[in-house]
């Protein structure tokens, strides 16, 4: 088992990664406030790893709540069911929810907890390759709005994250891809040498070589720990993790929460933010070539929906939570490595991704 930390004083938190680690009952009690906990989890994972982890809770009085699966239930109405069996099981201020499942259950589980007679302890066992190298650490927690992504929220830190890499097996391979968007992101932003590695190891990533992902989990994990310990609350620097989410963000909202995957937003908008840093002269065309090949490698889309134009993604775009005073700003790469937050949008770039020529280039390149 490997463990990293996030460095934020009283608020520091502890990153588990290993293989059958929901079979570690002392690493769940040593993280309990109190004697009840709350399960948060959904209608696809409880049957599979449900079970599991209440004999990791034995002696436990524990209450569960299964949601709806899906991004279309990432809402109030959701988030209500977990008050309900919160309350109707009498849980106090000394519970702790336990989220158990990918990105849509830990951010919800996570609000909760943020709201939950003004806050309770909260710890995010992550089920999916997206989860565990990005949801569970960092404390944005939140719900979708009908008009912008995880428009309503708070940031709130877990006690613990705790990642048990063997969960990876039941994943459909979609959402390994999905995953695998978040972990280039940490390459072009931050950790260059990363990108090679990644290049490398897809293959055996695709295949679910648990070795493998276990040492990309540790790498992202410690490149999200690094950021968030540096800017808990997205003053400046955290930003940066937001690379190809103001792009990705609009698609999902676009097309309905839920019909593209969180990830594949990601790719799309990472691809769209490619284009952008190649046209300002940040990075060559070649980088930006290096970059949609890796992507579409992990089996990602790299061309935005067609029936989107250029005046739908602006629209979307201007309820980023990035905009200040009314002006956009987009996480483009300064160079590979490097990401930096800026003011600069080069607008034709935004119609060049929407063109045939960048459809004809991306058919090239996946040849
Ligand atoms: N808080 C943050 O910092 C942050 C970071 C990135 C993404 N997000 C959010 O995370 C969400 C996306 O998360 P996600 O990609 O995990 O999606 P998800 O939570 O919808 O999970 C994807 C699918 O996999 C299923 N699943 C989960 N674990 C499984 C397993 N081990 N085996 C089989 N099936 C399993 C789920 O039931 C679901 O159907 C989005 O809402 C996004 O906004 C938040
Ligand atoms: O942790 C962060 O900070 C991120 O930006 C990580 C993103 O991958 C994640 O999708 C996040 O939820 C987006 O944040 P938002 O503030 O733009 O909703
Ligand atoms: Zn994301």
């Amino acid at each position: 088992m490997q463990t990293l930390t996030v460095d934020l004083g009283e608020r520091s938190y502890p990153i588990y990664i290993g293989a059958e680690l929901l079979a570690r009952p002392d690493l769940f009690k040593k993280h309990l406030a109190g004697r009840q906990v709350a399960i948060v989890t959904n209608s696809t994972v409880a049957p599979l790893y449900l079970e599991r982890l209440m004999a990791s809770l034995e002696g436990c009085e524990v209450a569960t709540v299964v949601l709806p699966d899906g991004e279309s239930h990432k809402n109030w109405e959701t988030l209500q069911l977990i008050f309900d069996g919160l309350l109707s099981a009498r849980h106090d201020r000394r519970t702790t929810v336990v989220a158990l499942g990918g990105g849509v259950v830990g951010d919800m589980a996570g609000f909760a907890a943020a709201c939950y007679q003004r806050g309770v302890d909260f710890i995010q066992v992550p089920t999916t390759l997206l989860s565990q190298v990005d949801s569970s650490v960092g404390g944005k927690t939140g719900i979708n709005h009908p008009l912008g992504k995880n428009m309503v929220g708070a940031f709130y830190q877990p006690q613990a994250v705790i990642i048990d890499t063997a969960v990876l097996k039941t994943l459909p391979a979609r959402e390994l891809s999905a995953g695998l968007a978040e972990v280039i992101k940490y390459g072009l932003i931050c950790d260059a040498g990363f990108l090679d590695w990644l290049e490398q190891n897809m293959p055996a990533m695709l295949a679910l070589d648990l070795t493998v992902l276990a040492q990309a989990i540790e790498r992202s994990c410690a490149a999200k720990a690094r950021v968030v310990g540096a800017d808990e609350r997205e003053s400046g620097l955290r930003a940066i993790l937001n690379l190809g989410h103001t792009f990705g963000h609009a698609i999902e909202t676009h097309m309905g929460y839920g019909v593209w995957l969180h990830g594949e937003a990601v790719a799309a908008g990472t691809a769209m933010a490619l284009e952008m840093s190649a046209r300002l002269g940040w990075i060559s065309t070649v980088e930006r070539d290096r970059g949609l090949r890796l992507l579409l490698q992990a089996g990602l889309p790299v061309i935005p929906p067609a029936e989107m134009t250029p005046e739908d993604f602006l629209e979307h775009m201007a309820v980023d939570k990035k905009v200040l005073d009314g002006r956009l700003r987009l996480v483009l790469l300064k160079r590979v490595g490097e990401a930096v937050v800026t003011d600069e949008f080069p607008r034709e770039a935004l119609d060049a991704t929407l063109s045939a020529d960048y459809r004809a280039l991306v058919a090239k390149l996946a040849e």
